[in-house]
C-alpha cells in the first residue's frame, strides 16, 4: 500500500524526481532485487572470446564485443551521474536483430554488460513488422497469398532459431512458433472473411515479430550459460490510446503488473518485447511509431535504470545531417531538451516522447552503433551533465526543414487589437495546417509564420476569406505567401542567452551571402530558427556549421588560368596548405582548375602534389559555366572563391554574376577594373551590396601592397593628391638593363623569359598595361576615368602593332631596335636615364603614361631588376611622399600577392588573424 502511494506521487508529479535517494526508494528496485537473490555479478572473462565464438559456430564479420573493447557505460564517467544503480536497459532495433549472427552479437553485448540487472528490449527481426502488416492488409483485401507470406515469416524464424538454438529450447521455440502460426492463420482467415481488421486484431498479429525475436534471444543467452527470461510486455505495459493516434503509458498499473511479473519470474537478465503493450482491458495494442524506443524508455523509468542504451546502426547524433555537411561530427552529449529540439527539427534523434519517461528520473539515454563498438555514441542526459562550457558548445547542432512557405499578414490595423493573432491562428487550425514557426515584431504591424508548402494554399485562402473586410477596409494591407522556404535551426543549451551566439550565426549567414526572411527565437533558449530560401538552405547550413563547429574557415576555390601565375599559385598553395590548416585553421580546397581547353574538377579538393598530371589524365573539356557551378554548388563547403589568373576579358565579365551568387573573386587580371567604367561601377556596387569580397592586390605592383595601402589611406580619411611611379615590372626591367651595347629587343626577350611581361608583351610595350594600372589607381581614388582618357606613349613600333602573333612580333622586333637606341643614347649623353612612368593627378582628374628622362640621382633612376616604385602624395604625406618600392612583376611575387588576398578573404570570413 505504502508502495503504491509513493508510486503515485512519483508518476503524477510533473517535476523530475532527480534526487538519487528518490530512485533508491522506488518500489521496483528492492522488489526486483528480492526476486533475484542468486545472481552473480557478471564477469568479463565470461564473455565469449573469439576462440569460444569459433567453437560455438558464432563466426562473424561484425564487430564483436570483447572484454577489453566493450565499454557499455560510455560517457557516464564524464557525466558525473550517480553510479551503482543496478538496472541497465538496452534496446536493440530490427537491424540489430536482423540475422542469427546479429542476434549472437546482441547476446554478446548483453553478456558483456556488467550491470547487476539488465532489461533488454528488442524489436522484431528486420522487415518482419512490415511483413506482418502486409499480411493483415492482404487478408483484409482477401488476397489469399497472405498464407504463403505467413509461411515465409515462419520459415525465416525457423531458420534463425535452428542456427541459434538446440535441444529442448529449440524444440520448445519451434513448437510455440508453430502454434502461433496456426493461431495467426485462423485469425487472418477470420479477417479475410470479414474483409476488415480492427486495430487490436491488427496489433495482435503485428506484435508477434517481437515475441519471436525476444524468445530467440532469451533462449540463446540461456544457451550461453546465463539465466534469462523473456517478457511479453503485453502482460506488463499498460497504455491508454489518445485521440492523436498515440498512447499514454499508465505507469501505476504497469508498475503493479511488473511487480507481479517479477514475483513469478525471477531473473536478472530479461529480454522484453518492444513495441507491444496492452490497454487497461488487456486488449493488445502497440506503442506506434518508434515504439520499441518508447518501450525501452518506459521500462527504464519503471525499473529506475541507471542508463538506457539504444543500439542502432549510426555512431550517434550528428551535429548536422552528414549527407549535407561532410564535416558533421558526432556529439558526445546532448541535454534532453537539445535532443528534443533536434528531433523536432527533423534530425534523426529519438522521438521526443521517448525522452519524457527517462527525463523524469534523469536517466541518461545513450545512442550507440552496434556495428562500431569503438564509437562512444551520444549520451542524452540532464542539462547539468552536458559536456563543455565553451561558447561554441552553446550551439550544439543544426537541423533543417524544407518545403515550407511563409505566410505574412501585415497591416496597421493589427497593432494593439487583441484577438488578431487568435483569429489568424484559428483560421489556420480550421484548415488543419501545422504551424512550424511564428514570428511577430513588437510593432505588431505584421505577423508571419511558416507552414508546410502543401498546406499554404488552404491557409492563405482561409485568411483571405476570414479577413476580407479588414483587407477591403485597409486595416490589413496584405496576406502574403512566400513560397520555397526552409528553416535552419541552431540548437543548443542556453545559446540564446549567451551574448554573441546569434551575432555569430547571422554573421556566418551574411558572409555566405544568405538572406534571412524571418527569425524566431523561443524563450526556451534552446534554439534560434531562421527562415531562408530553400535553394540557400544547404549552403546556410554549411556556413553556420563550419563557423560554430569546425572553428575552421573552409574555402572552396576555383583556379582559372593555370599559366605562369596560376601555376605558381597552385604550387604555393600545395606547399603551404598543411601549415595553414594546422596553425590558422584555414582549410583551402581547390575544387577545380580550368584552362582554355580543359579543366579538372574534384568533389573534396584536388591533390595539389599532382595537379599537372591530373590535368593530363583526368581533364575534361573546359566549360566555365559548369566549372563555376561545380566549385560553388557541388560540395560541402560554405565559402567559394574564383581566382582568375588569366588576362582574359571574357573571364572578367563573369565577376558580376559570381558576386551576385555569393562567390568571392580574387584576381591579378586587370581587365575588370580597367574595362568600361559603367561595368566597373556596377561591379563595385554589387560587391558592396552583397557580402562578397573582391580582391585584386596583384593588379598593380604584383605582390607589393599598393592597392591595400591606397585603400587604407582613403578609408582613414587621407586625401590623395597624386600617385606617380614606375608601374611596369617589364618596362622597369627593360630600362634598367637597356644600357651599353645591349639592344632593346634582347632585353624585351629577357623580360618575357623572366615572366614579367603580360602574355602578349605588346600590352606592356604599348603602355596599355601601365595605363590599366593608372586607371585602377585613379578609380580607386574616386576618379571616373576611361582607359581612353589616358595619354599613352606607345613603344611598339607602328608596323608591329596589328595582325601579328606574339612569336612573329618577337621575331620582328629587332628590326626596330634603332629607334629606342637613339633615344637612350641622347639621354645618356645628358647624364640622364629613360624611365616609363605612370601618374594620376587627382586634382586635375587626369592620368598619363610617359617615357621620361630623369637625372641619374633621381630615385626612379636607382631601380634594379623588375622594381616598381610608387609615390603617394597625400594631405598627410605632402612634403615627403609615401613610397613603396620592390619587384613589381614575376611569378613568385605575383602569385604570393594573390595568395595573400586569399588569406585576407579567409580572415574576413572568420579565420583567426
Ligand atoms: N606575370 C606577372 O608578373 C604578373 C601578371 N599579372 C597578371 O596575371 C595574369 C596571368 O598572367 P600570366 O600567368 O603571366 O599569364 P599566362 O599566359 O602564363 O597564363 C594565363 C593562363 O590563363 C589561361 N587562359 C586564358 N584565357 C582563359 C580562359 N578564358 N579560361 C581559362 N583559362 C584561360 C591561359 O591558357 C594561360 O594558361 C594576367 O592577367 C597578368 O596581367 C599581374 C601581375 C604580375
Ligand atoms: N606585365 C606586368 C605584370 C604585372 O602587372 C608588368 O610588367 O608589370
Ligand atoms: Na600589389
Amino acid at each position: 500500500m505504502e508502495r503504491s502511494v509513493q508510486c503515485q506521487r512519483t508518476f503524477s508529479s510533473a517535476p523530475a524526481a532527480s534526487h538519487p535517494h528518490h530512485r533508491r526508494r522506488s518500489p521496483i528496485g528492492p522488489l526486483a532485487l528480492r526476486f533475484a537473490p542468486n545472481q552473480q555479478p557478471l564477469d568479463f572473462a565470461r564473455i565469449a572470446t573469439s576462440s569460444e565464438r569459433g567453437r560455438k559456430g558464432m563466426s562473424s564479420n561484425l564487430v564483436f564485443a570483447s572484454a577489453t573493447e566493450l565499454s557499455l557505460d560510455q560517457g557516464v564517467e564524464n557525466c558525473n551521474l550517480p553510479k551503482g544503480d543496478m538496472w541497465s536497459v538496452h534496446k536493440f532495433g530490427g537491424t540489430c536483430m536482423g540475422t542469427a549472427e546479429r542476434i549472437q552479437n546482441v547476446a554478446n553485448i548483453v553478456l558483456g554488460d556488467s550491470s547487476e540487472r539488465k532489461l533488454v528490449v528488442v524489436s522484431a527481426m528486420s522487415k518482419v513488422t512490415d511483413m506482418m502488416y502486409n499480411l493483415v492488409q492482404k487478408a483484409q483485401a482477401r488476397d489469399d497469398t497472405y498464407m504463403t507470406d505467413l509461411d515465409d515469416v515462419s520459415e525465416k524464424h525457423m531458420l534463425t532459431a535452428r542456427i541459434l538454438l538446440d535441444g529442448d529450447d529449440l524444440a520448445g521455440f519451434l513448437s510455440q512458433l508453430h502454434a502461433d502460426i496456426s493461431n495467426l492463420k485462423a485469425m487472418l482467415s477470420a479477417i479475410s472473411i470479414a474483409g476488415h481488421a480492427t486495430e487490436s486484431f491488427s496489433d495482435f498479429v503485428v506484435g508477434h515479430g517481437e515475441i519471436w525475436s525476444a524468445q530467440m534471444l532469451s533462449y540463446y543467452i540461456k544457451k550461453c550459460g546465463r539465466p534469462c527470461s523473456w517478457m511479453d510486455t503485453r502482460q506488463v505495459l499498460i497504455v491508454n490510446p489518445t485521440s492523436t493516434n498515440q498512447v499514454d503509458p499508465d505507469y501505476l498499473e504497469s508498475e503493479k503488473r511488473l511487480e507481479k511479473w517479477f514475483s513469478q519470474q525471477p531473473a536478472d537478465t530479461i529480454i522484453a518485447t518492444g513495441f507491444i503493450a496492452s490497454t487497461p482491458k488487456n486488449i493488445p495494442t502497440t506503442l506506434k511509431r518508434d515504439g520499441s524506443d518508447f518501450s525501452a524508455a518506459i521500462m527504464g523509468a519503471l525499473v529506475k535504470a541507471r542508463q538506457v542504451t539504444i543500439w542502432t546502426d549510426v555512431d550517434g547524433v550528428f551535429s548536422a545531417d552528414p549527407r549535407k555537411v561532410s564535416e558533421a561530427q558526432i556529439l558526445k552529449t546532448l541535454s534532453y531538451q537539445e535532443a528534443w529540439e533536434m528531433s523536432y527539427f527533423g534530425a534523426n534523434v529519438l522521438h521526443p516522447r521517448t525522452i519524457i519517461p527517462v527525463m523524469k528520473y534523469q536517466i541518461p539515454i545513450v545512442i550507440r552503433n552496434i556495428f562500431n563498438l569503438a564509437a562512444p555514441g551520444t549520451m542524452i542526459c540532464p542539462e547539468e551533465n552536458v559536456d563543455g562550457k565553451r561558447l561554441e558548445s552553446c550551439v550544439k547542432a543544426f537541423a533543417t526543414i524544407d518545403n515550407l512557405a511563409l505566410v505574412n499578414v501585415e497591416g496597421t490595423g493589427m497593432a494593439g487589437v487583441p484577438g488578431t493573432a487568435s483569429a489568424i491562428f484559428a483560421s489556420v487550425k480550421d484548415v488543419g495546417a501545422n504551424v512550424i514557426m511564428i514570428s511577430q515584431a513588437s510593432s505588431e504591424h505584421s505577423i508571419c509564420f511558416a507552414v508546410p508548402e502543401k498546406e499554404v494554399k488552404a491557409v492563405s485562402d482561409a485568411l483571405e476569406s476570414r479577413f476580407r473586410h479588414a483587407l477591403d477596409a485597409g486595416r490589413l494591407s496584405k496576406v502574403e505567401v512566400i513560397h520555397n522556404c526552409s528553416i535552419l535551426a541552431a540548437v543548443g543549451q542556453k545559446m540564446a542567452s549567451t551574448p554573441g551566439v546569434s551575432a555569430t550565426l547571422f554573421d556566418a549567414l551574411a558572409k555566405a551571402n544568405i538572406n534571412v526572411r524571418a527569425i524566431a527565437q523561443g524563450c526556451s533558449e534552446y534554439n534560434i530558427t531562421v527562415v531562408l530560401k530553400q535553394e540557400d538552405c544547404v549552403r546556410a547550413l554549411r556556413a553556420a556549421h563550419s563557423r560554430f563547429y569546425l572553428s575552421k574557415t573552409t574555402i572552396a576555390m576555383g583556379i582559372i588560368g593555370p599559366g605562369l601565375i596560376g601555376g605558381t599559385l597552385l604550387d604555393q598553395l600545395r606547399d603551404q596548405a598543411a601549415v595553414l590548416k594546422e596553425k590558422l585553421n584555414i582549410d583551402l580546397r581547390v575544387m577545380g582548375i580550368t584552362g582554355t581547353r580543359t579543366m579538372i574538377l574534384s568533389n573534396l579538393g584536388i591533390d595539389l602534389t599532382k595537379w599537372k598530371e591530373l590535368q593530363k589524365e583526368e581533364a575534361q573539356v573546359a566549360d566555365l559555366e559548369k566549372f563555376a557551378q561545380h566549385v560553388h554548388e557541388n560540395h560541402f563547403f560554405p565559402n567559394t572563391v574564383m581566382v582568375d589568373c588569366t588576362a582574359d576579358t571574357r573571364v572578367a565579365n563573369h565577376y558580376f554574376d559570381w558576386l551576385c551568387k555569393g562567390i568571392h573573386v580574387i584576381t591579378p587580371n586587370k581587365k575588370a577594373n580597367s574595362g568600361p567604367l559603367d561595368r566597373y561601377l556596377k561591379l563595385r556596387t554589387q560587391q558592396r551590396k552583397s557580402y562578397t569580397h573582391y580582391f585584386y592586390e596583384a593588379t598593380v605592383g604584383a605582390g607589393l601592397p599598393i592597392i591595400s595601402t591606397l585603400q587604407g589611406l582613403l578609408e582613414t580619411g587621407d586625401k590623395i593628391l597624386s600617385i606617380e611611379g614606375i608601374f611596369s615590372g617589364t618596362l622597369s626591367y627593360i630600362f634598367n638593363n637597356f644600357k651599353g651595347t645591349r639592344t632593346f629587343s634582347d632585353v624585351v626577350a629577357e623580360a618575357k623569359e623572366a615572366g614579367f611581361t603580360e602574355p602578349d608583351p605588346r600590352e606592356d610595350l604599348s603602355g596599355t598595361d601601365v595605363a590599366r594600372k593608372v586607371i585602377i589607381l585613379a578609380r580607386e581614388s574616386g576618379l571616373k576615368l576611361e582607359l581612353s582618357d589616358i595619354e599613352i606613349v606607345n613603344l611598339v613600333p607602328e608596323p608591329l602593332r596589328e595582325n601579328l602573333s606574339i612569336e612573329e612580333f618577337m621575331h620582328q622586333l629587332p628590326k626596330f631596335d634603332g629607334d629606342l637606341t637613339k633615344e637612350r643614347n641622347d639621354a645618356e649623353a645628358a647624364g640622364e636615364v629613360l624611365r616609363y612612368v605612370g601618374a594620376v593627378d587627382v586634382s586635375k582628374e587626369q592620368g598619363s603614361v610617359k617615357l621620361r628622362r630623369y637625372s641619374k640621382d633621381h630615385p626612379f633612376a636607382q631601380l634594379s631588376g623588375s622594381d616598381n616604385i610608387i609615390a603617394f602624395t597625400t594631405m598627410r604625406y605632402k612634403n615627403q611622399p609615401l613610397i613603396i618600392r620592390g619587384p613589381g612583376a614575376g611569378a613568385e611575387v605575383t602569385a604570393g600577392g594573390v595568395f595573400s588576398d586569399i588569406l585576407r578573404l579567409a580572415s574576413y570570413l572568420g579565420a583567426p588573424s
